[in-house]
């Protein structure tokens, strides 16, 4: 294949299938089954892959659903901050499981999803999140029924629970912690259940991250309850499987070295923007070369970071950033009306696949 032109998100599917790995390794030792949480990740050019190792997909609007149905398979789980009343019925064509997300809701349509498995989520009030933002157990949070409520009187409508409450979660103490307490909080109604979803944000394929314990507690929790215990990875799923590949255009100086690469942090990495966060360099490696990698979108703020580089930096040179792949390809756009990156697989066979290329049809029929 000729060299793919920059800048293009380049996943690779053995650094996935790593990740994959524990995910099946949790499921056989702990008998957790993992449904993949699409507004992380939806490029569904891995989804055969994915597909050997995951019970399914989870989804948070119609439209997830229907990819989760069309392109997941398995099981498809329906979970949404709010339903309007004309999605109902299309997400039953698409989803085995609703999860409501409040009360009113469960019992406005409860009889139009009778023949789904249905959920109910719920807020333990407890989390772990280095980020307000994601924070579910921040103040006045909307997300789930919260603890104060009815749950009783609802109880005999459900027949699962699903409970989202970490964010990045690497504290195998913290997690462990929170499972016993929302155990005890919940036991009664906990006992009416057939599933529960403990959600996603939990760190557990970060290098050595104690899977063994995960996989005792959640192991626990299902015998005790006696309830078949959901994950909704992710970030986890994913992480550290794929990079944005960039080139540098110009070397420009204020102060500083500045390269401007074929990329920009708004349109293809909005997650950093969003959350202030740095994103890291995988190549080229780390040395001496102070320089500051910014994007070529018209925001004065859109910079990747500062970074020490072992190279010196010119124009035509190859960057890529690290980790790209949750929260990234899904909330790409067309800021600036500027080139969209392509998509490139190295399959596990080591050939490398461009799957998808974006041109002007593309940035033209984003908006009419
Ligand atoms: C209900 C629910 N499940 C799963 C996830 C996935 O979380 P992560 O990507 O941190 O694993 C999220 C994140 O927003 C979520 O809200
Ligand atoms: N990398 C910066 C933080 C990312 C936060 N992820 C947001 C989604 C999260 N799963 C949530 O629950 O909101």
């Amino acid at each position: 294949m000729p060299p793919v032109r920059t800048p293009y998100y380049l996943i690779d599917e053995i650094k996935l299938q790593k990740n994959l790995e524990i995910l099946r390794f949790i499921r056989e030792q702990s008998g957790a089954k993992s449904v993949l949480a699409l507004k992380c990740f939806s490029t569904w050019c891995v989804f055969d892959l994915m597909r050997q190792y995951m019970d399914g997909a989870t989804s948070s609007s119609l439209f997830e659903a229907r990819l989760g149905h069309e392109k997941f398979g398995k099981e498809v789980h329906a979970y949404s901050v709010v339903y309007s009343a004309d999605e109902i019925d299309a997400v039953s064509q698409f989803a085995d499981k609703i999860i409501f997300n409040s009360i009113s809701q469960l019992k406005r349509f409860y009889a139009q999803v009778q023949g789904m498995v249905i959920g109910l989520r719920v807020n333990p009030g407890i989390s772990y999140s280095h980020f307000d933002l994601a924070d579910p157990a921040r103040k006045c949070c909307r997300l789930g029924v919260c603890s104060d409520q009815d749950l009783d009187s609802v109880a005999d409508m459900i027949s699962g629970i699903m409970f989202h409450f970490n964010c990045e979660n690497d504290d195998i103490e913290n997690i462990i912690a929170a499972i016993e307490q929302i155990g005890n909080q919940y036991a009664s109604l906990l006992e009416k259940m057939t599933w529960v979803s403990l959600g996603g944000g939990i760190s557990f394929t970060q290098e050595g991250y104690p899977i063994e314990k995960l996989c005792k507690a959640l192991k626990g929790f299902s015998e005790k309850y006696a309830v078949q215990v959901y994950l909704e990875p992710g970030e986890a799923a994913i992480s550290q499987s794929t990079e944005l590949v960039t080139t540098v255009l110009d070397i420009v100086h204020n102060e500083v070295d500045i390269a401007i690469v074929d990329s920009f942090v708004e349109g293809h990495l909005l997650d950093h923007l969003i959350y202030r966060t740095t994103p890291k360099i995988s190549f080229p490696r780390p040395g001496n070369h102070r320089i500051m990698i910014a994007g070529r979108s018209c925001l004065a703020g859109d910079i990747f970071g500062t970074y020490d580089l072992e190279t010196k930096l010119n124009v035509g040179d190859e960057i890529r950033i690290a980790d790209t792949a949750g929260y990234t390809m899904v909330k790409k756009n067309w800021f600036n009306g500027l080139p969209m990156p392509s998509i490139v697989v190295r399959r596990l066979n080591g050939t490398i696949e461009l799957v998808r290329r974006f041109g002007y049809e593309d940035f033209v029929n984003n908006l009419s």
